[in-house]
């Protein structure tokens, strides 16, 4: 008999990997906020649980994708919330992508209850999601990372176990800060090039024979150039990894300007009503900056 997995959130990634697990033969039971996301999932097999207790109360196993540590923190502890169907047995996955302190609430109260707990964040976007191709940062309680393997095989092509709740969080925001930075040189050499008279496509392709190319330039790369920012990694997600990095880095004295300035460009890029947007977007942010200046 199939077993019967809880989903909670359908927004980009969500919904990628909860179909995945749907068509892998998983019994899935979603639930979203906003509920009529629900709708596509039914129609491809997916039962529908009125709120996270309601989903945690029918499965063994409930796996979430939320978009932040504020969402994180209300589907666990607010009315109808994951805690209040936690009991001896059940396993809580959250695959968010939150800070150490707000996992390590989570982990504390779901494992009060009896219940088990691992964070699980993923590295790779809407495109890796749909093609079962994340890689997923797992930490917590290593007999659920076990039982688990059948859910990462499906939604991700390499799983790492690293250890104590709140390693995968840390992980994360340390590739995240990394990719944000990223993602601003690559903005600022996009507008030097064209300030500079050359062409974006030809910098483009010179970057990809060289020793920095990546998937990322390569992907977002002919995207920005014609200023196309259809979201698969939302600016005011990216945003919120830059923060939460810093104070990563803040709380252990960990000096991080090139970071620092990374993210008061996506601060910027929020400002400017960019955040709905995929994080690439703060391109029109480092151009915008050049006619203010
Ligand atoms: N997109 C990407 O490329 C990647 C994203 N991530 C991370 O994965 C997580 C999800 O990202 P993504 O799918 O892109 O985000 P979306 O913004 O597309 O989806 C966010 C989800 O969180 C739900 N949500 C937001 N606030 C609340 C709340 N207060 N209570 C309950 N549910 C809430 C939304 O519900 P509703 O539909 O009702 O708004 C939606 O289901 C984030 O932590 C992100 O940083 C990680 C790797 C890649
Ligand atoms: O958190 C988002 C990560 C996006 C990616 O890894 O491409």
């Amino acid at each position: 008999m199939a077993m019967e997995v809880g989903f909670l959130g359908l927004g980009i990634m969500g919904k990628a990997m909860a179909t995945n697990l749907l068509r892998k033969g998983f019994k899935l039971t979603v639930w979203n906020r906003t509920l009529s996301k629900c709708d596509e999932l039914v129609e491809i097999g997916a039962s529908v649980g009125e709120t996270p207790a309601a989903v945690v109360k029918k499965c063994k196993y409930t796996i979430a994708m939320l978009s932040d540590p504020s969402a994180a923190l209300s589907v666990v502890f607010d009315t109808d919330g994951v805690l209040e169907q936690i009991v001896s047995g059940k396993g809580y996955i959250d695959m968010s992508t939150v800070d150490v302190d707000t996992s390590s609430k989570i982990s504390e109260a779901i494992t009060s209850r009896g219940g088990y707990f691992l964070e699980a964040p993923v590295s790779g976007s809407k495109k890796p999601a749909e093609d079962g191709q994340l890689v997923i940062l797992a930490a917590g309680e290593k007999a659920l990372y076990e039982e688990a393997i059948p859910f990462f095989d499906v939604l991700g092509k390499k799983s790492f176990f690293l250890g104590q709740v709140g390693n995968g969080a840390k992980m994360k925001l340390v590739v995240n800060m990394i990719m944000g930075s990223m993602m601003n040189a690559f903005s600022e050499g996009l507008v030097l090039a064209d300030r500079s008279g050359l062409d974006s496509k030809t910098l483009l392709d010179v970057l990809d024979l060289g020793a920095i190319a990546n998937p990322m330039f390569k992907l977002k790369g002919p995207t920005m150039i014609q200023n196309n920012y259809s979201p698969a990694f939302p600016l005011k997600h990216q945003q919120k990894d830059m923060r939460l990095a810093l104070a990563q880095g803040d709380a252990i004295s960990v000096s991080m300007p090139v970071a620092a300035a990374a993210n008061e460009a996506f601060k910027k890029a929020k400002s400017m009503g960019l955040g709905d947007l995929d994080f690439s977007a703060v391109y029109e942010t480092v151009k915008h900056l050049q006619h203010s200046s």
